[in-house]
């Protein structure tokens, strides 16, 4: 049986220029100290190669980029393809986030193509959902939340499903300092593991990791990791500071 595995991903966004993220990922790599959890770099598009040969001796870190069109090649200015992704060791993808569905108006069917063309280009979708605070407010986040993952991800047979890393992020705790309570993150990933069970089965379901996503830091880490259904993190902010990013890491289960 497949055992649930434990992941940090930072989400670099739209920072860093080339020498600060060299000196990022070089940090990450000096204080990182050896563990079954994998840690994912999801850098911007021109950091990838270079961050790529930086890790590239660390068994447990991991390549990962924000975004990826949904066609294989073509005239598509700007945009950037699963193949090229892949041909600079890329291994995971982060699919729909809130940013890039409200600035960039991705729908539930774009990111099914989506996540289906980075799966058959061998890589990992890390596919991110969550709920505006009006929808939080009106109570009906679960059914929000259930609604995203069944339009990204439930075309997909259980052999492909398995690959999926689901990440939870409410948008009200984005950037915003405002973070989650643990039992907000643990019941919304418990409800989102029983939606899985339903379409997958239990077996599937308990061994897919999801993490949460959200104004997660060296000080709440550890709460947050630490509920039954969490896996993990999801990090923006705080994973520009080394320091910081290596202590995340180091909160998820041993
Ligand atoms: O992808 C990461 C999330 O958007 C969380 O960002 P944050 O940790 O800065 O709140």
């Amino acid at each position: 049986m497949k055992t649930r595995q434990q992941i940090v991903a930072g989400n670099w966004k739209m920072n860093k220029n080339y020498g600060e993220g060299r000196e990022l990922a070089m940090e990450i790599v000096e204080r990182l100290k050896p563990s079954n959890t994998q840690v994912v770099l999801c850098a911007p598009y021109i950091h990838l190669q270079l961050v790529k040969n930086i890790i590239k001796d660390v068994a447990s870190l991991y390549l990962g980029a924000q975004n990826c069109h949904q066609e294989d090649k073509g005239a598509y200015t700007g945009e950037i393809s699963v193949d090229m992704l892949k041909s600079v060791g890329v291994s995971y993808v982060i699919l729909g986030h809130s940013e890039r569905r409200e600035y960039f108006g991705e729908s539930d069917e774009l990111l099914a193509k989506k996540t289906d063309k980075v799966l058959a280009a061998g890589l990992l979708p890390i596919f991110c959902c969550g709920e505006s605070l009006d929808i939080r407010d009106a109570g009906t986040h679960v059914a929000h939340v259930q609604a995203q993952i069944k339009a990204g991800l439930f075309h997909l047979s259980p052999e492909e499903f398995q690959k999926v890393v689901i990440a939870y992020e409410p948008i009200w705790a984005i950037g915003t300092g405002r973070t989650a309570s643990p039992e907000q993150a643990q019941d919304m990933h418990a409800a989102i593991r029983a939606l899985l069970t339903d379409q997958y089965g239990a077996e599937i379901a308990d061994a897919t990791t999801i993490l949460y996503g959200g104004s997660v830091n060296g000080g709440n880490a550890a709460v947050l990791f630490s509920q039954p259904d969490v896996d993990g993190g999801l990090v923006g902010g705080a994973s520009l500071k080394a320091e910081e990013f290596i202590t995340i890491v180091e909160a998820t289960k041993k």
